[in-house]
């Protein structure tokens, strides 16, 4: 099998969509062809007026998803096989794959500004409005965040659908739970992907939103939907260190520049009348684990723990493996919100009273370095919460606890441990009028 490190040009193929399924395909030189599949359940006949968007979110569906296999070479040149880019999509791809792979150089240190340039030369004629029915699809990653979204949603009396990519029976577990209609979409990487990362291909954090995301836009074309509403808190903004003086981001697609540009794009290229955005986004970390502690009906089924969402390897054997990042955030983040037995029946422990998640929580607040490459809260949120819990008798004793307000306390600023200040819900957000109404309401 030939080296990726060794391409001189990552090749973007061709896609084709028939019958629910998509293929996308890509090479390195002149290589196995790379195909990766695709496949939207019972999905009907494209309506004649929505061909040509389709199409568009077909190219962009192809464009995005190759990043899983670009870096796995990251040559110096991109090819583009089909029909040519116009300068709008050249940036907006050229953004996606260095700041999506920011936490994936910073790593592997490489530095790829000199090697993502997407060729451009064509124009766009503006995409038309679709026509596309006022409803809501929603992303539900099994986490709690997709959840909150899905009970606002049901509040406000929105028509909504609970999509997920991928075989996750968590993920299918929340949906069943959520009461929504669901729709569950395949994905099938190419396995020759595998094999490139067992012979030491380059390998890291990819922006797996970036990619559920343009999966979406197909669905909301074929099945019409005329909004994909996102779960994507404020927080994730946030950048998680700089590195060669570009801020590095591990959940850059999460953030709001990519929302803000994939949803200009969309209205440009593909419907003007699609809505991409997320319910979320003024919301911090905190706003929204204080609304999910409002609701109960998750606790048995739902886990923000990213080892259940493996393709490959070992799941945990609990829904909360209790000693990744993850784990330790959302216990932090809920602790203030849910009565302690709560808390305690969800993840089965308390992971503030075992003094071997000291270092790990210590991280997430930010202390003798960056906080975690996961999607947690700011520093200053996870600092918040643990002040909170250390003026409370039924957390002060927890060994964590005990030990933030000994030693870690003394160093930092009282009048920034607040937790009220992080709870307002501020900022700007992309949601259609009819939806702007449920964060309103929250403020
Ligand atoms: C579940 C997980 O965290 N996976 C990351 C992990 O992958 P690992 O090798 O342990 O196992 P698999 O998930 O089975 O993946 C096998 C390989 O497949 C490649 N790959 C997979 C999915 C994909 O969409 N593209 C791919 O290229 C990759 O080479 C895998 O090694 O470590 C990998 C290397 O660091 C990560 O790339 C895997 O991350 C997944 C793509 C993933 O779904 N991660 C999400 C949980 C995640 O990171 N979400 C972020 C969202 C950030 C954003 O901007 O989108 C978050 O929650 O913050
Ligand atoms: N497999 C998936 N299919 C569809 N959408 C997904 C999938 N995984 C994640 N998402 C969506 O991507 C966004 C980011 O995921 P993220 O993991 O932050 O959210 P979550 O799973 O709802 O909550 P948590 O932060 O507790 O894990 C959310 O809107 C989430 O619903």
């Amino acid at each position: 099998m030939p080296d990726p490190r060794q391409a001189a040009a990552f090749r973007f193929v061709r896609a084709a969509y028939a019958d629910g399924e998509a293929q996308l395909v890509y090479a390195f030189d002149g290589g196995p062809e790379l195909a990766e599949r695709i496949v939207f359940p019972a999905a009907p006949e494209v309506l004649p007026e929505r061909r040509a968007g389709l199409a568009a979110a077909l190219k962009l569906l192809h464009l995005i998803a190759g990043i899983s296999y670009y870096k796995a070479g990251v040559p110096r040149r991109i090819e583009i096989e089909e029909s040519p880019l116009d300068a709008a999509t050249a940036r907006l791809l050229d953004a996606l794959y260095l700041n999506g792979l920011g936490e994936f150089a910073y790593q592997n240190k490489l530095d790829l500004r000199e090697h993502i340039h997407f060729p451009h030369a064509g124009s766009h004629v503006p995409a038309a409005s679709l026509g596309l029915p006022a409803r809501s699809l929603v992303p539900v990653g099994g986490g709690k965040d997709s959840l909150v979204t899905v009970e606002l949603l049901r509040q406000a009396g929105e028509p909504a659908t609970a999509a997920w990519v991928g075989n996750s029976p968590l993920i299918a577990a929340c949906v069943a739970t959520t009461g929504l209609s669901g729709l569950n979409i395949q994905r099938q990487l190419a396995p020759q992907l595998f094999e490139y990362n067992k012979a030491g291909a380059w390998n890291g954090h990819i922006p797996v939103t970036a990619i559920n995301s343009a999966i979406l836009v197909m669905a909301a074309l074929l099945y019409g939907y005329d909004s994909i509403v996102f779960s994507n808190e404020r927080s994730a903004s946030s950048a998680t260190l700089e590195y060669q003086g570009q801020a590095v981001n591990h959940q850059w697609s999460k953030g709001w520049e990519f929302e803000q540009s994939l949803a200009a794009w969309l209205r440009s290229h593909v419907a003007a009348d699609l809505n991409y955005c997320s319910l979320l986004r003024p919301l911090s970390e905190l706003a929204v684990t204080r609304l999910f502690a409002r609701e109960s009906r998750y606790d048995g089924v739902f886990s923000s723990c990213n080892r259940n969402f493996r393709i490959l390897g070992p799941r945990p054997a609990d829904r909360w493996c209790g000693q990744c990042p993850k784990c330790h955030f959302v216990f932090l983040a809920l602790a203030p919100f849910l009565p302690k037995p709560r808390l305690l029946a969800i993840f089965g422990r308390n992971l503030l009273d075992d003094e071997t998640q000291q270092a790990g929580f210590d991280a997430l607040m930010e202390f003798n370095g960056h906080k975690p490459f996961e999607c947690v809260g700011e520093g200053r949120e996870s600092r918040a919460a643990m002040y909170a819990l250390s003026q409370r008798a039924e957390w002060r004793e927890d060994a964590l606890v005990a030990r933030f307000a000994r030693l870690l306390l003394p160093q930092l600023d009282a009048a920034e441990l607040a937790l009220e200040p992080l709870l307002q819900v501020e900022g700007p957000h992309g949601l259609p009028p009819r939806l702007a109404g449920i964060v309103d309401a929250l403020r």
